[in-house]
């Protein structure tokens, strides 16, 4: 009816109406959009000729307008919307913008901007490129999948928004972080970006002030039940295998009354795991081990005090736990005895009134007697109790490692390793700058967000960044190359062991704890590659691969995708068939069912 409308209207014929809407068509589609790099002969074909302005551009001028715009926006938020803005309408610059200039627009698509964007998700909305399952869709979520009519799948993933940094319940608006997350997928690890899919699972939220406030775009109801909970991911769960089997999936700011049950339930069942304990637990254990070797302290003579005993904290000293065996050979007990946690009742301790969560059992202290114990309730009770060697922050509640703290490290350490790693800055819990002029440049420093370089004595000092976004993008792309049914913890062990081993000599060159973030696509190809020769020796590898090192190398590399458009004749009449094998061998550019099999 349209159609027929328009075609009176425009006074055309079908032929050339169809033509018109499939150039338009093009230029809407934020995977075969290419803006002004359309060449004349494109536009013509494509009839869309006077719909651009008549310079043709190349791919390097559309980036230097862009980054010139970015540098003309004062706040990062303005800048995350221009950002947003191209990844919604032109999804090939916007990945070539990264690439060129990681290290300025990860802070913005990123921690620590992804949080205030996912604090206004409402207020900023414009559109989105990811699935929200709600809770009512129960019986129908494979369909909703199927509504993205993407063909081929890579990688998911989904929040329930419960958890996201340390911002708490932000509900639906958690969407931003899992779109934040894909665009470090395909960033740092070379998926494909048709085949990354970012999921919300709406199931309410107990943010009272969301629930009210006029903006908001999720359901505004109260989170819903355990049992129904289950009910809606184990449909999800089930719905992705069965309509994407080669698909990773990444549980993301999941809350701790259920990212560890989830974990349980479902690692052993599909291709997933839980990016906040596991991931984490991986570049933290990787820094911690080379900070270790930096502080030149033997690693049984450690003591490491963890402030917060969350997810995150769980998956950081288990795997500081796994590294420290394999590394060092010492025993699992061994590292218990040197591990402390610190949760908003104090010290984590079986001695102490009141029942543990589940997850903090193993790591509960079984020497403190019970009154102190039930005394040691502040971070500096237990500093004074500990006089840790270590300190790492994961309670996301700001800055709580203190000047008096930072100096009575020093008075028993010659390098305290202090590790402020909640996200987003202003959850950190102390600032780098802070850690290392209190510590008169003693300090070895890594945070989970950026922050910048700090001069104490006429020295500059570096903070690492100590991120998941190190580990995820490198498993997961191993992962959809290898294909193991399930993602066993081995495969995080050896990324962890793969990253710290990265550094090289930079560690006391630069007295770096991670390699650059501007290298992050070199950094996930090698963790591709252990992760790859791990399901090989664990005989868990589904796919035909080679053995060498130098071979899987280069796969890795082959299957990583490269921000270009797609050639002419990808566009032009009677070629387009052969031309749609995309320019990488991975990338499927429309990103739907129509785009022929790759
Ligand atoms: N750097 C990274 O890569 C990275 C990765 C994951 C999480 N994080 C950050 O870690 C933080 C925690 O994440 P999580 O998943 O563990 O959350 P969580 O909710 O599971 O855990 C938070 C923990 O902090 C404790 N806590 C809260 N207030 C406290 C207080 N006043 N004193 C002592 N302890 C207190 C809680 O008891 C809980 O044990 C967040 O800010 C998150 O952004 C960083
Ligand atoms: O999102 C991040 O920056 C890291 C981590 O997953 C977090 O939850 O803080
Ligand atoms: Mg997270």
């Amino acid at each position: 009816m349209l159609r027929r409308s328009f075609l009176r209207y425009a006074g055309e014929t079908r032929q050339s109406l169809q033509q018109q809407l499939r150039g338009v068509d093009f230029l809407k589609n934020r995977f075969t959009n290419k803006g002004t790099a359309f060449t004349l002969e494109e536009r013509d074909h494509l009839g869309v000729t006077g719909l651009l302005p008549p310079a043709v551009e190349s791919i390097s001028d559309q980036i230097d307008r862009y980054w010139s715009q970015f540098n003309l926006l004062d706040q990062p938020i303005n800048k995350y919307q221009l950002l947003r803005g191209l990844l919604d309408t032109n999804t090939t610059l916007y990945y070539a913008l990264g690439l060129k200039y990681v290290k300025d627009i990860l802070p913005i698509i990123y921690t620590p901007t992804v949080g205030e964007a996912c604090q206004k998700y409402g207020a900023l909305y414009q559109r989105d490129n990811g699935v929200y399952i709600s809770s009512t869709y129960a019986g129908q979520i494979r369909s909703v999948l199927a509504n993205t009519r993407k063909r081929a799948v890579d990688i998911i993933v989904v929040t329930d928004g419960s958890r996201i940094l340390g911002l708490g319940d932000l509900g639906a608006n958690g969407m931003g972080i899992s779109i934040g997350k894909c665009s470090l997928y395909v960033l740092g690890g070379g998926i494909s970006p048709s085949r990354v899919l970012p999921v919300m699972i709406d199931v309410g939220t107990n943010n009272e002030s969301l629930k009210s406030d006029p903006l908001y775009l999720g359901n505004r109801i109260s989170r819903v039940a355990d049992e129904e909970f289950y009910a809606v991911m184990d449909e999800f769960m089930a719905s992705v295998k069965d309509l994407w089997p080669e698909a990773v999936v990444q549980f993301e700011d999941f809350s701790n009354n259920h990212c560890f049950d989830m974990l349980t339930r479902y690692q052993e069942k599909y291709r997933c795991f839980n990016d906040d304990i596991q991931g984490t637990g991986a570049v933290v254990s990787a820094g911690f081990i080379n900070a270790i070797a930096l502080a030149n302290l033997p690693p049984k003579d450690h003591r490491l005090l963890v402030f917060g005993a969350g997810s995150a904290a769980a998956g950081v000293v288990q795997a500081i736990s796994d590294l420290s065996v394999s590394k060092f050979g010492i025993t699992k007990e061994d590292v218990k005895k040197q591990v402390y946690l610190v949760d908003s009742q104090g010290l984590v301790s079986n001695n102490r009134e009141g029942r543990l969560q589940k997850h903090k059992v193993q790591w509960a202290r079984d020497d403190t007697p019970a009154d102190k114990a039930n005394a040691l309730k502040s971070l500096w009770d237990v500093v004074q109790y500990v006089k840790p060697t270590a300190l790492l922050g994961l309670g996301g509640v700001g800055p709580v490692f203190t000047e008096e703290i930072v100096k009575f490290m020093t008075t028993y350490c010659s390098r305290p390793i202090i590790f402020p790693l909640s996200n987003p800055s202003s959850k950190a819990e102390i600032l780098p700058s802070d850690a290392y002029k209190w510590s008169n440049g003693k300090a070895i420093v890594a945070s989970g967000s950026p922050f910048p370089d700090t001069t104490v004595n006429g020295k500059v000092y570096r903070p690492s960044q100590g991120n998941n976004m190190y580990i995820f993008p490198g498993v997961g792309l191993g992962c959809t190359i290898a294909l193991p049914a399930t993602i066993p913890q081995e495969l995080l062990v050896v990324a962890s062991k793969r990253l710290t081993d990265m550094v090289g000599s930079a560690l006391e060159s630069q007295q770096t704890l991670y390699p650059p973030i501007n290298e992050i696509r070199n950094v996930s190809k090698n963790i591709a590659v252990a992760v790859i020769q791990e399901c090989q020796r664990l005989g868990i590898a589904t796919t035909k691969l080679p053995d060498s090192p130098q071979e899987l190398m280069k796969l890795v590399d082959r299957r990583m995708y490269a921000p270009k458009y797609p050639d002419e004749a990808y566009y032009m009449k009677g070629k387009r068939k052969s031309a749609l094998r995309s320019p990488t061998r991975h990338h499927n550019p429309t990103g739907t069912v129509e785009a022929p099999k790759q």
